[in-house]
């Protein structure tokens, strides 16, 4: 496995400082439900060392380095990119009936799918509270972006929950779902620094289109571990995205492959009621033989290409660029 990037890491205690500050403007009872989704506090409210990979507020303060901003600049966006991040992970396991988010009983589990509803919705106003604070016009600009990346973000969410009743699915359609729910974000991730300290739209640019291709190979490596990923690394259930027969990536190349073993998933994703261990497997297997397991991890190397690509163009200095770069490979090498 490859380590997680020192820019990760070194950046996080900071961040989770200024997340917790800003916490306090929630009301406790909704603050509540965000300590424990974040990973601050347990079910009962005590401290606890929990939560994800803050990749996008990495990325967002690293951008703020792409453009010589200052780190205090760049914070609120880093801050904020978490936040709607954290909107969508809470009502997602709502809307997708998942019990477990990172080696965790799921916020609604605990506190009940309202009170969950109502922290993500805290968040996301918080997001935004925070960047009108800082009033210049590099943050508006931020929140504009912030704001278009969470609409593309919804749209994805709805595009995808729609794939569950057709089975007509076409690639293209997959990809552009998955830049919007998941790419839209991590672009807004990799730019928004650069905005908030102004810097020419041209880098702006180079860095959106860094953030959405390293978001495309983020899904496809996301929809690879939701079939083979291991339950210890990723805390999800064994073959969890099959189990709730999701349209991912790698399943849609497979339906729409033209093969026998298409034609048999196809079969077993229609099937009504829930799937046996064996249907499990099997769909495991006809999604390799039809090729989606080796056609998305060629697609994530490509499109990781393409995102380093951009950053080549984006005229960073070295360093930055070198930590971008450690990111993206993460991203894809990543396990969990
Ligand atoms: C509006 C709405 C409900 C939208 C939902 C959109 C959605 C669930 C997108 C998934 C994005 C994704 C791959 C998250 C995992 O990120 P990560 O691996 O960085 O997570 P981590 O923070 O746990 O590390």
């Amino acid at each position: 496995m490859t380590a997680v990037p020192a820019s990760i890491t070194d950046g996080r205690a900071l961040v989770d400082q200024a997340m917790r500050a800003a916490a306090e403007r929630l009301d406790p009872s909704i603050r509540k439900v965000v300590a424990y989704h974040l990973g601050w506090t347990d079910e009962h409210g005590r401290p606890a060392a929990a939560g994800g990979k803050a990749l996008r507020p990495a990325l967002a303060l690293l951008s703020g380095r792409a453009a010589g901003a200052s780190y205090e600049t760049a914070l609120p966006g880093a801050v904020a990119v978490e936040f709607v991040h954290a909107f969508s992970l809470l009502h997602d396991d709502i809307m997708d009936g998942d019990r477990t988010r990172r080696h965790r009983p799921a916020a609604w589990t605990v506190f009940g799918p309202s009170a969950a509803i109502l922290g993500g919705d805290a968040l996301l106003a918080l997001s935004e509270e925070l960047l009108l604070d800082e009033n210049t016009r590099g943050s508006h600009w931020a929140a504009r972006a912030l704001t278009a990346a969470t609409q593309r973000l919804i749209s994805g969410q709805s595009f995808d929950l729609g794939f569950e009743r057709r089975d007509d699915v076409t690639l293209d359609e997959c990809l552009t779902m998955a830049a919007d729910k998941t790419g839209a974000l991590l672009a807004c991730s990799c730019s928004i620094g650069a905005m908030l300290g102004e810097g020419p739209t041209d880098l702006v640019t180079e860095l959106t289109g860094f953030g959405s291709e390293m978001g495309l190979a983020f899904q496809l490596v996301d929809d690879l571990l939701g079939i083979w990923g291991s339950p210890d690394t990723t805390g999800k259930p064994v073959l969890s995205d099959l189990r709730a027969r999701k349209k991912s990536l790698p399943v849609v190349f497979a339906l729409n492959a033209g093969t026998p073993e298409s034609a048999r998933l196809a079969e077993l994703y229609a099937r009504p009621g829930p799937a046996s261990e064996d249907d499990l497997r099997e769909m495991a297997r006809l999604v390799e033989a039809a090729g989606g397991r080796d056609w998305a991890a060629a697609e994530a190397d490509r499109r990781i290409a393409s995102a380093e690509k951009h950053l080549g163009d984006a005229g960073i200095d070295d360093h930055v660029r070198a930590e971008f770069r450690d990111i993206a490979l993460f991203v894809t090498e990543r396990d969990h």
